[in-house]
């Protein structure tokens, strides 16, 4: 079976993007179109991008060279978060695309700014929450309400205009609501007719993507058997000539000579993405004519997307992988947009109504996320830094990425409830937690990293929570710290791949090393984060494992080890509209079929930045089951699946070169003198861990 075949995953999505089912080549060939002068910078300039250090950048197309794969030894330095805010400097920026023009200005700046008066905001105290988040209903429920006119969002073309519209969409909501979300869609965009109209777009994102869906379908059964897209037949003969030559694929002796020549002409990058993705998707009717293998393709293909995207080869391919040929083109044409400005009211302090007025009387041009949240808002265009305003300093609002609520939505904390948020800093899904619970019971707000703490503290008294505890404990310390939680947030630290649009740093300077290091550590952190939650819980008893990552070792293989190694827990719905499910095989690894109900979140096909989210609920482990994961041990294939102990939290054996390299580290921070790694012990956990 061909790579590409072997990768193809089925969407479950109820919606997709119309851009998600466009074939690639088309994006390909809009940049063609584009000045060349430009185009001839373009990957070097996004190598320049990468934040803090631009001498990183080496190897690139037409002599400019890119970066070297990184050789960070150290796993710490492995994850986003340390990259994003090591200093803890990013006070209520959590997960934020960095858009200068909405969010400039810094917190000092915008203290000394602000001349306002609080009370104007109507500040409720914070002993007296306002009701759950769920109860708000943006618009339709007060009628009465003077119609708040939105007249800079008719009348401004909106910065986000070349992007999709909306953030995605649920899938559930749109027919009912048709014939209402139709009407008047040329009056003004008002708070009362504000979750109409998001519902309208919903409505019409949905039809959109029903309607693609069918054309994909019908252009399948019309005869590709090749099962990818087919809508460039008639330019075949056409693309097949470049500059009136015939395309020839390059040998892999040729590309390597071209790499020592200071990389290819940008262009020619161009057209032999577009070839290669044209006749890897219709294998069986070019492919066979090109005289050349599949694999032949791929590995040019991959080749061409680093040196285009500026992306070190080993993440090139990695990415690649997760997707079908070109719908890969999609996803990482979307890690070169930036994804929406949100917000997240804080129910706290405010309504989403009153926050949406403040923010439009400042001349913020917004409009509500979607109907699968009732707390959130999308910023198209602001005359005010949106993280200085009156509003921001009071606490209103959180800056916060659109797919960084989904975690809490899933875990669903409930009042008075015992919750621990494992790895929290700078707190946005914390306080979002507190809000929820209506701050009643207790958010345990825990990071390993104490000066990130400094600034989820600074979020917590800015939002008002006062059911939050702040503590810094390295997660695989609980639950021997405290235990006994009604819920559990693990979201976890990870490699930033799902949000290459704000970090382009992740895409050189993560190795295979980095994601061995990572997903040895999420596998720890997930089993102390089960072990942390009182199976007994009358309320609750669950917990969400999240990364801001895409890549497979840091989710599905996460939770699938979760699952063997803790039988008292099974996966569990998450309850979120959206979102694809989770791999159950993946390149030849076979995960519980139960994986599938966990949600994957693309930028190409959400418009929101890449995450993952897995909820499990906890049991009592009882003694059949300690029996059961012993007789699942004996029908486990020899080598796939490893050791399933219920007592025995890791198997000391198989970690030992991590632990001896955890030492390593501890005595390098200590500036001690660091023993010489074993390579036959590190060779055999690198095997192993890609294994
Ligand atoms: C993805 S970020 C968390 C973002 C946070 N949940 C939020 O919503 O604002 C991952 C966090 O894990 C923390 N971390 C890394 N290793 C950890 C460990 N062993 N135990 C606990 N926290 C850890 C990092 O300091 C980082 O703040």
């Amino acid at each position: 079976m061909g790579r590409r075949a072997k990768n193809k995953q089925g969407d479950p999505t109820p919606i997709e993007s119309r851009e998600n089912t466009k074939p690639s080549q088309k994006k390909l060939g809009k940049r063609k179109a584009e000045p060349e002068a430009d185009e001839s910078k373009r990957p070097a300039k996004k190598v320049k991008e990468v934040a803090g250090d631009s001498k990183k950048s080496k190897k690139s197309v037409n002599g400019k060279k890119v970066a070297k794969k990184s050789t960070k030894e150290d796993l710490k330095k492995a994850t986003s978060w340390d990259e994003e805010d090591a200093d803890g400097s990013g006070d209520g920026w959590e997960d934020v695309a960095e858009n200068a023009d909405l969010l400039e200005g810094s917190d000092d700046e915008a203290f000394e700014g602000f001349t306002g008066d609080l009370d104007e905001f109507d500040v409720e105290g914070d002993d007296s929450p306002r009701p759950p988040a769920q109860e708000l209903d943006l618009g339709s429920d007060d009628e009465d309400e003077e119609p708040i006119q939105l007249t800079k969002s008719k009348s401004k073309k909106s910065k986000q205009a070349d992007r999709p519209l909306k953030i995605i969409p649920t899938g559930s909501d749109a027919s009912s609501d048709s014939d209402e979300d139709e009407d008047d869609e040329d009056g003004p965009t008002t708070l009362a007719n504000m979750e109409a109209r998001s519902r309208a777009l919903d409505a019409r994102a949905l039809r959109e993507a029903e309607l693609d869906a069918e054309e994909l379908q019908a252009a399948e059964e019309a005869g590709e058997e090749d099962g990818e897209f087919d809508e460039v037949e008639d330019m075949e003969d056409e693309e097949m000539e470049v500059d009136g030559e015939e395309f020839v694929l390059p040998t892999a002796e040729e590309r390597e000579k071209e790499k020592h020549a200071g990389g290819p002409d940008v262009h020619l990058v161009q057209r032999r993405m577009r070839e290669c993705v044209r006749v890897l998707g219709h294998w069986k009717r070019l492919g066979e004519k090109s005289g050349r293998s599949r694999s032949e393709y791929i590995d040019q293909l991959v080749s061409d997307i680093a040196n285009y995207y500026g992306y070190n080869d080993f993440l090139a391919e990695k990415l690649f992988q997760l997707f079908p040929v070109a719908e890969a083109i999609e996803f990482f044409e979307a890690n070169e947009i930036s994804r929406p400005v949100t917000i997240r009211t804080n129910t706290l302090r405010t309504r989403r109504r009153d926050l949406a007025q403040a923010l439009i009387n400042r001349g913020v041009n917004l409009e509500p996320i979607g109907k699968w949240t009732n707390v959130g808002l999308q910023v198209f265009e602001s005359s005010v830094p949106i993280g200085a305003t009156p509003e921001y300093l009071a606490g209103h609002y959180m800056l916060q990425a659109a797919s960084s609520f989904l975690p809490v939505i899933a875990l669903s904390p409930q009042p008075n409830e015992r919750v621990l948020d494992m790895a929290s800093a700078p707190g946005g899904k914390t306080t979002h937690m507190a809000a929820l619970m209506q701050n009643t019971g207790v958010v345990f707000a825990n990071d390993a990293n104490k000066a990130r703490t400094k600034s989820l503290t600074a979020n917590v008294h800015r939002l008002g929570c006062k059911n939050v505890v702040v503590c810094s404990y390295d997660g695989r310390e609980f639950p021997k710290v405290m235990g006994g939680f009604d819920r559990v947030l693990l979201d976890a630290p990870c490699s930033g791949t799902g949000v290459i649009s704000k970090d382009s740093s992740v895409k050189i300077n993560k190795s295979e090393r980095d994601f061995t290091l990572l997903s040895h550590l999420q596998k720890q952190l997930i089993l102390c984060a089960i072990d942390s939650v009182n199976p007994q819980s009358k309320t609750g008893g669950y917990i969400v494992y999240s990364t801001c990552s895409v890549t497979v070792d840091e989710n599905e293989a996460v939770v699938d080890y979760a699952l063997r190694k803790r039988p008292n827990v099974t996966l569990v719905d998450t309850g979120l509209e959206f979102g694809r499910e989770g791999y159950t095989r993946y390149r030849g690894k076979v995960f519980d079929d139960s994986v599938k109900l966990t949600r994957r979140f693309y930028p190409h096909v959400h418009n929101m930045d890449g995450f993952y989210v897995a909820k499990f609920k906890v049991e009592r482990r009882t003694k059949a089951m300690k029996k059961d994961a012993s007789e699942d041990k004996a029908q486990e294939q020899p080598g796939e699946v490893e050791e399933a102990p219920v007592d025995v939290k890791f198997d000391e054996t198989e970690d030992k070169p991590y632990l001896d390299e955890a030492k390593r580290r501890r005595m390098k921070a200590k500036g001690l003198r660091v023993p010489p790694r074993n390579p036959v012990a590190s060779a055999a956990a690198t095997v192993k861990a890609s294994a």
